[in-house]
């Protein structure tokens, strides 16, 4: 395989001075270079393989920069990126200070939108077009590529709506490889499969639907199928729809045949695809397990408990709850905002739903969350995995906001708690009698402790736990920041130092805070999330409404975005690493 192929393209121009009979093995040598680098450097290895020759022949046909090309969500990208001037400094993606796994407006001119969170290309792509159109630029295109699970989020279907009456120059590529994450789902599944079945390459019936002009099914890895197809395209004015099958993975047998784990697989050998695994014995269970099986065992004496996933049903775990209790677990798409309200539905029906959605994806739902879920008081449980910093992913997936913008939300509970155990008992202490709605933010990753399934014990809500006696300084955590504490708490010598884990956000433990605040000089707040609105706000205020005139430093994330790296890393960048902890501590103590 000759790599060196692409060592002279450095631009989509550069590969447009080449002849199409080239092509294929630009694809072949673009396709090594992406597993040879996510094979060692880890990163979205199915998705982007999937659309090698798509890739090729969109910058090969449009003129990109110049005609705008958007990714939805962008995981599938690597192509592009290593086309359009990124190959030398791929080995950095999604590490601090390299590149972003996902397009980015700031990395490059061909990044035309920052994505991550699926679903938002059309519409983006259809402003640039509209755009475009009112500057007199009725020759520029505008391409938006989206996968077959994203476009059935309802933001997708807000963008054909609006394109379908337009004159917006707007070209749609589906491409459809039947997967998400997991096996896409829903009805417009069951309509592109019967479409996949039996197509024949080539042939592309032109039919217009919501008024756009629709071809294909084509085949997505024929590159000279693709060149025809989009110079056709280039002809024709108005809002197009491309239908383009292909195969997540494509090119590493392994990827395509375990699309789901090699949607992120981690380290693997590039020539045969097998996965280098880690040893796991003896490390404890990741929270998203935590959080899937200890679902099974309430689920098992409690049968009101439904679970429900907008399209991460591996990723939340809620898998072992689909697998156990097929006919109470719904796997509902990529559709964030009705995964809310159908669990306000069930709920209203004396369901007890457990909606398990990523702290960022939640972001999606926020209305729903007010007003189908708070408003009317509906006791639906909302488990918010990935909730604080998550690592490479980087800003757009750093579930730091929850804290902030559920706070503000009257009738709703909103707790994190500081280990495994503390969130089989709040997952347990959710499924009694509670009538409010609850959101648990838990981390991504591992926890801390082996034995986390000791007998359920029932959590008093608004509880908090003194973790460490000390009268001088009561340091407050919420949730996995109490491991950053207690850490940087055990390395002081002293017996000055008090540490509660405060559990709740809302309701605050005011019980205990009056006590605390009677009794100590000065505070810290720790939190994985912002500090704008967050979990120290909450202390500031209850200190400023009952006039305690004590220090208080709030630990948490500044008021900027954090981009992508490893854990420890980022909560050095964020000041909420152990390090940090340990000085801010010394010096209140220096200050007393
Ligand atoms: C709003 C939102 N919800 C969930 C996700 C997580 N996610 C990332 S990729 C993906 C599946 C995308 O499937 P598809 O659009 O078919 O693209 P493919 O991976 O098949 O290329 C999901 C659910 C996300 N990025 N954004
Ligand atoms: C691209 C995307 O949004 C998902 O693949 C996300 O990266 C999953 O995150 P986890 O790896 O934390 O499940
Ligand atoms: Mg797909």
């Amino acid at each position: 395989m000759n790599l060196k192929i692409l060592e002279d393209i450095n631009s989509p121009e550069d590969l447009r001075k080449l002849p199409a009979e080239k092509l294929q093995e630009i694809s072949a040598a673009l396709r090594k270079f992406i597993i040879d680098i996510v094979a060692t450097k880890e990163g979205h290895l199915g998705a982007s393989l999937g659309v090698v020759e798509l890739t090729i022949a969109l910058h090969y046909v449009f003129n990109t920069p110049q005609d705008l090309l958007v990714w939805d969500v962008g995981h599938q990208a690597y192509g592009h990126k290593i086309l359009t001037g990124r190959r030398e400094n791929f080995h950095t993606n999604r590490r601090l200070n390299g590149i972003s796994g996902f397009p980015k407006r700031e990395e490059s001119e061909y990044d035309t939108f920052g994505v991550g969170h699926s679903s938002t290309a059309i519409s983006a792509a259809l402003g640039m077009a509209i755009a475009s159109n009112l500057k007199g630029e009725f020759k520029k295109h505008h391409i938006a590529v989206v996968g077959d699970a994203s476009i059935a989020s309802g933001m997708a279907f807000e963008g054909l709506n609006h394109a379908g009456v337009t004159k917006a120059n707007l070209l749609v590529v589906l491409n459809d490889n039947a997967i998400g994450i997991d096996p896409s789902v829903g009805a417009l599944k069951q309509y592109l499969t019967k479409a996949r079945v039996g197509f024949k390459p080539k042939q592309s019936n032109i039919i217009e639907a919501l008024n756009f002009k629709y071809f294909g099914p084509v085949d997505g890895h024929d590159i000279a199928g693709l060149l025809e197809v989009f110079e056709q395209m280039k002809q024709i004015e108005g809002p197009k729809f491309l239908h383009v099958i292909t195969i997540k993975g494509k090119g590493l047998k392994k990827a395509e045949e375990d699309q789901v784990k090699y949607h992120a697989p981690g380290k693997f050998k590039p020539d045969t695809g097998e996965l280098l695994p880690y040893d796991t014995a003896g490390l404890p269970l990741k929270y998203q397990d935590v959080f899937g099986l200890t679902l099974v065992e309430l689920a098992k004496n409690n049968e009101k408990i439904i679970g429900i996933t907008p399209a991460m049903p591996t990723g939340s775990s809620l898998k072992f709850m689909m697998q156990a209790f097929p006919e109470r677990a719904f796997d509902v798409g990529i559709a964030e905002q009705h995964a809310v309200t159908l669990s306000a539905g069930m709920a209203t029906q004396g369901f007890k739903v457990f909606c398990a959605i990523y702290s960022t994806f939640l972001q999606r739902a926020y209305d729903q969350v007010i007003h189908d879920v708070a408003i009317q008081k509906l006791p639906v449980v909302f488990c918010l995995d990935r909730a604080g910093l998550v690592g490479e992913d980087g800003a757009t997936h750093h579930g730091v906001f929850d804290i902030a913008y559920l706070r503000c939300i009257p009738n709703i509970i909103i707790a994190a708690p500081s280990d495994e155990t503390e969130l089989r008992n709040l997952l347990y202490t959710a499924q009694l009698d509670l009538k409010l709605p609850m959101a648990i933010r838990y981390p991504r990753g591992r926890g801390v402790k082996i034995d986390w399934e000791t007998p359920f014990e029932e959590i008093e809500i608004g509880k908090a736990r003194c973790l460490k006696e000390g009268d001088e300084i009561a340091v407050l955590s919420i949730g996995n920041m109490a491991q950053n504490a207690a850490e940087a708490i055990k390395n002081i010598k002293t017996e000055k130092i008090g540490h509660f884990d405060m559990r709740f956000v809302k309701p605050l433990d005011e019980e205990l805070l009056h006590i605390i605040f009677k009794k100590h000089k000065a505070f810290i707040t720790i939190e994985d999330g912002t500090v704008t609105g967050g979990f120290g706000s909450a202390i500031l205020e209850f200190a400023a409404k009952h006039d305690y005139k004590a220090k208080i430093k709030n630990l948490g994330l500044p008021d900027e975005f954090i981009e992508q790296g490893n854990i420890n890393e980022l909560q050095e960048i964020a000041k909420i690493s152990v390090e940090y902890i340990e000085e801010e501590i010394v010096s209140l103590l220096q200050n007393l």
